[in-house]
């Protein structure tokens, strides 16, 4: 048997070309790949860390923001221990489409998900979303926010890891399933090259 002491599936969400594929591979592979192309369906990676001494293995579900595959992605949300929710600081469609976004959770996920607001891509210039905004919202919403680079590898691991930190203490406290050590249903994924406003 595989040496664990928790399994938490850990779910990424937000519009297409926000970096969600980046920021798990980043943490994953220690890599920024180049010409990322879009995710198609669902694609999943695992990383086993550590938090207080004992091995906490992250099942992380990247989602594929384009709306046409809404449907699939949807029924990931119920199993997921965390949801992060992904916008690119230089570009304001995938802020205003946030709301949409906290709907999707609202309609699927669990009560219990941990919910976190990351605003990528601080390492360029035209930064339309300022850090204050990004915040306000995530205080409104009862997230955690953090703004990251999955080019520049800022706060990336730490945005697991606070994850890996939140998760363990929810398991302990005894307000998390995590007796279920299920898979989540499998989607398959095959990278394409699309475009987008927030794709660089
Ligand atoms: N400058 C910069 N570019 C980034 C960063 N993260 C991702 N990108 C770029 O943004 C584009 C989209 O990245 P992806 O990781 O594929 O975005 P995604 O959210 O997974 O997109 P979908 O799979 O379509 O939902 C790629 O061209 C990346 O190189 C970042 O932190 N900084």
């Amino acid at each position: 048997m595989e040496d664990y002491k928790y399994l938490f599936k850990v779910v990424l969400i937000g519009n297409a070309g926000v970096g969600k594929t980046c920021l798990v591979r980043r943490f994953t592979e220690g890599l920024f790949p180049p010409g990322q192309g879009a995710t198609i369906g669902v694609d999943f990676m695992i990383k086993t860390v550590e938090v207080d001494g004992e091995k906490v293995k992250l099942q992380i579900w990247d989602t594929a923001g384009q709306e046409r595959f809404r449907a699939i992605t949807q029924a990931y949300y119920r199993a997921a221990h965390a949801l992060i929710v992904v916008y690119d600081v230089c570009c304001q469609n995938s802020f205003e489409s946030l709301p949409q976004w906290l709907n999707e959770i609202e309609l699927y996920a669990g009560t219990q998900v941990l919910t976190f607001l990351v605003g990528n891509k601080i390492d360029k210039h035209a930064k339309e979303i300022p850090t204050h905004i990004g915040e306000q919202f995530s205080q409104r919403h009862d997230m955690t926010f953090l703004e990251t680079s999955a080019k520049q590898s800022d706060n990336v691991e730490k945005l697991f890891m606070d994850i890996a930190k939140g998760l363990t203490k929810k398991a302990k406290e005894n307000l998390l399933d995590t007796e279920d050590k299920t898979e989540f249903p499998t989607g398959g994924s095959t990278p394409i090259s699309t475009f987008s406003c927030c794709r660089i």
